[in-house]
């Protein structure tokens, strides 16, 4: 009898392990198959159509294996005169760094469905088409896809960027005063400060005769020098340690090869993916040691207060206030988000001064015209027109920030588009900047002048201009950013003239921002 219940438990236990077995790769294959095809049967249904994907990687491999096949374009092989350089290097970035868009753009049009992973998205490069679906009430209906929230947890916590809703009108509500003008002409000092020492280094390295500078490098250290201080008011040092924490877990978490949307991908990486949160919760710690420590006392840079201080100023007002670690979070998003994209947009101005030194002379002579020699001050700032032309051209050709994504939160329907809710969204900013429709045929050329006339460049359609995204979530940042890069674009073409070194190898690539993968190493000599 014993014996008889022994074999009974046992046969239970086991029927139960393989009732629970066969529930969980039902749900599985209900997950991440039967919901996702069902997803993209309604999509299709409502006309969007788009390469087959296959499970479980989607488009990935096909997006790979077509990036794989577009190699930098080399300049080292030529000789190094401007205007050589200058037939061989192409701006038609989308062509090459998004190859696997631009082909598919051709077969599919200009709004279609991919897959990263077992997730759909629906990719939007008409503007049309994206105003239809994003503006007045319905902006509310957009959240941020879910397949990244994971990803980009470590980096940019519960943060501003991150945020949805409610919450996001919250925060948002108590973020933007920080970055009103009066704060920002208060910085200005200090990033004139911080960038004549990056150049004191640069000059020295002359002295010694070494004249090619790998400017990217130092652009984007000066960046976050400037961030630390004008956030945080935080020592070098500490500024130093969150700089080089954040590279490194940028690199971790958005290298190129990344199986986003693959079920169960980070098992495949367990070890990159600890690490990239274990960097995470030592930022964390390291702000929340300098929040902790701002609690009673306000920090003040020459005689201004940084943007921590008045955030922190502007939550003791409030009846619901933002707790410790969402203030954390949102220091972590000023730090990444303030000193990446505008490094870039400097980088990449650099780089495109140097292939056209005309344009380094006209702004070099409106600075004198403006400025009369003295050091710069807001007002001057203002009237930097031509830099003004210059910034938004870079940020056509090259914008730092390559893509912007949103997931439905709910079903959006408008005339005959239906789009379910939970679909997510991919827009493709680089796509609308280089198309010839939108700006013309001489889209893929660098000509400033195209600002002169229209803030939007001229661009057929008013949403096909974004470097700085689009609706209610249009970037806080943009004003600090202006800022900054006429500061230091300034003081660098009022010391130094500069040109392309033999060495640079062409090789726009996407990390999450639109970098120059191989650097920018310039020839500079003093003026
Ligand atoms: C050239 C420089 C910059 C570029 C090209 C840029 C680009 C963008 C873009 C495209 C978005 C919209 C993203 C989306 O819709 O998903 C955005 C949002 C944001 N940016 Fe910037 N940005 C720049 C500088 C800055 C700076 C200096 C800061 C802060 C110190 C900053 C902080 C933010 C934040 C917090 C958001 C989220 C806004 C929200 O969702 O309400 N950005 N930025």
């Amino acid at each position: 009898m014993e014996i008889f219940s022994i074999t009974s438990i046992y046969a239970l236990g086991v029927v139960s392990l393989g009732f629970l077995l066969f529930f969980s790769v039902f749900a599985m294959v209900c997950i991440f198959w039967l919901m996702p095809v069902c997803k993209n049967n309604k999509l299709r249904k409502n006309g969007f159509h788009g390469p087959s994907p296959r499970f479980p990687f989607g488009n990935l491999m096909e997006m790979r294996n077509k990036n794989l096949h577009q190699l930098p374009s080399s300049s080292s092989c030529f000789s190094p005169s401007g205007d050589h350089l200058r037939t061989t290097i192409s701006h038609d970035i989308h062509s090459t760094a998004f190859s696997y868009f631009a082909q598919w753009r051709k077969t599919f049009g200009r709004v279609f469905v991919y897959w990263l992973g077992t997730e759909p998205f629906l990719y939007v490069s008409e503007p049309e088409f994206l105003k239809k679906v994003t503006s007045g009430s319905l902006s509310k209906s957009w959240g941020k896809p879910n397949v990244f929230k994971y990803d980009r947890r470590p980096m940019f916590g519960n943060g501003l960027v991150m945020v949805e809703g409610d919450e996001w009108d919250h925060h948002r509500h108590i973020i933007v005063p920080a970055f009103s003008i009066k704060n920002l002409n208060g910085m200005q000092n200090l990033m004139v400060e911080t960038t004549t020492n990056m150049l004191e280094e640069w000059k020295k390295l002359m002295d010694i005769g070494k004249h090619e500078i790998n400017v990217d490098e130092y652009i984007i250290r000066n960046a976050a020098e400037i961030i630390a201080k004008t956030s945080f008011g935080i020592s070098e040092e500490d500024g130093k340690m969150v700089f080089e924490k954040l590279q490194t877990m940028q690199t971790m978490l958005f290298k190129s090869n990344r199986l986003v949307g693959v079920p169960f991908s980070k098992l495949l990486s367990p070890k990159k993916s600890q690490e990239a949160w274990k960097l995470g919760k030592e930022i964390d710690k390291l702000l929340l040691r300098i929040i902790t420590s701002r609690k009673d006392q306000a920090c003040t840079i020459n005689g201004q207060q940084d943007l921590i201080s008045i955030l922190l100023e502007g939550n003791k007002a409030l009846k619901k206030k933002l707790t410790t670690q969402e203030l954390v979070d949102e220091s972590k998003t000023f730090f990444f988000g303030g000193h990446e994209t505008t490094a870039l947009a400097l980088t990449w101005t650099l780089f495109l001064l140097a292939l056209y030194p005309q344009w380094q002379k006209l702004l070099r002579e409106e600075i004198m015209e403006v400025s009369n020699g003295d050091p710069l001050d807001s007002t001057m700032l203002t009237k930097l027109v031509k830099m003004g032309w210059v910034f938004n051209e870079t940020l056509r050709l090259y914008s730092p920030a390559p893509n912007a994504q949103r997931q439905a939160r709910e079903d959006i329907k408008v005339g005959d588009i239906f789009i379910p809710k939970g679909t997510n969204m991919w827009i493709d900013i680089v796509a609308m900047h280089h198309d010839r429709e939108l700006w013309g045929d001489d889209v893929n050329e660098f000509k400033p002048e195209r600002f002169m006339e229209h803030n939007n460049g001229g661009c057929k359609h008013r949403m096909g201009f974004m470097p700085f995204g689009f609706g209610g979530r249009v970037c806080v940042g943009r004003n600090l950013s202006i800022t900054e890069y006429k500061i230091v674009l300034s003081l660098i073409l009022q010391k130094f003239s500069f040109s392309l070194s033999p060495s640079y190898l062409h090789s726009p690539k996407i990390m999450l921002t639109l970098r120059p993968s191989l650097g920018v190493p310039l020839i500079v000599h003093p003026i």
